[in-house]
């Protein structure tokens, strides 16, 4: 079912001054057809199953924060928390970013999300993006885990097409109601990077 959110031309409270703010994915020159249309594809192609959501920011539900607490892992850096009450699988924004193959990778990202593994597409926030790139990992922050996942979201861009991209979830509820409550409004959205992240990033 589409959902609409009221959008703005501005930039977001707190969003740094060198990096882009994107309203719709950018794509990198480099990627072949086939992979693209892997992305942007008719309308009619899509299963009924499958939700498809406009959504542009600056997101009212969600704000950027940066992190004063010291024994908070991202300390000195920035997380995004919710402005209100989220409900258990509710959408909260889009993951928007750089949309690049591997010809066009920056190993040193550490905004890279995977799109389609089938074609090797990630979407690259660290240059430019929005409000969704600054959503920290469970780990160290939280002990009842992440509170949000990612998941594939299409987007009807007219003409009859529709767009893959990325989007952020609330956990649904499970069957033993443990995420019945959501994301509390001021409580920071924290989703799992995976394993594969951090031990990437071990120095020993
Ligand atoms: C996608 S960014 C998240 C936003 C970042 N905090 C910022 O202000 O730009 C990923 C980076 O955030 C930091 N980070 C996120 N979750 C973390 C966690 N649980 N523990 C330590 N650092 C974390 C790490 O520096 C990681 O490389």
């Amino acid at each position: 079912m589409p959902v609409s959110q009221s959008v703005s031309p501005k930039t977001p409270k707190n969003w740094p001054k060198t990096i882009e703010y994107l309203h719709a994915p950018s794509y990198s020159k480099k990627i072949q057809d086939e992979a693209l249309n892997a992305i942007v594809f008719p309308k009619s192609n899509l299963s009924a199953h499958e939700t498809l959501q406009h959504a542009a920011g600056p997101f009212a539900i969600i704000k950027i924060v940066r992190i004063t607490d010291s024994s908070h892992p991202a300390y000195g850096q920035h997380g995004l928390f919710a402005s209100k009450h989220l409900a258990p699988d509710s959408f909260v924004l889009p993951y928007l970013g750089y949309v690049h193959d591997k010809t066009d990778t920056d190993d040193e990202s550490d905004y890279d999300l995977s799109l389609d593994r089938h074609y090797g597409i990630g979407v690259d926030a660290s240059r430019m993006g929005n409000e969704a790139r600054f959503i920290n990992d469970y780990r160290g922050v939280s002990t009842k885990g992440p509170n949000a996942e990612f998941r594939d979201l299409f987007v009807d861009i007219g003409n009859g097409k529709v767009e893959k991209t990325m989007g952020v979830f609330v956990l649904r509820a499970g069957k033993s109601g443990k995420r019945a409550k959501g994301i509390a409004k001021g409580e920071e959205i924290l989703v799992s990077y995976g394993k594969g992240f951090w031990t990437e990033r071990q120095t020993i």
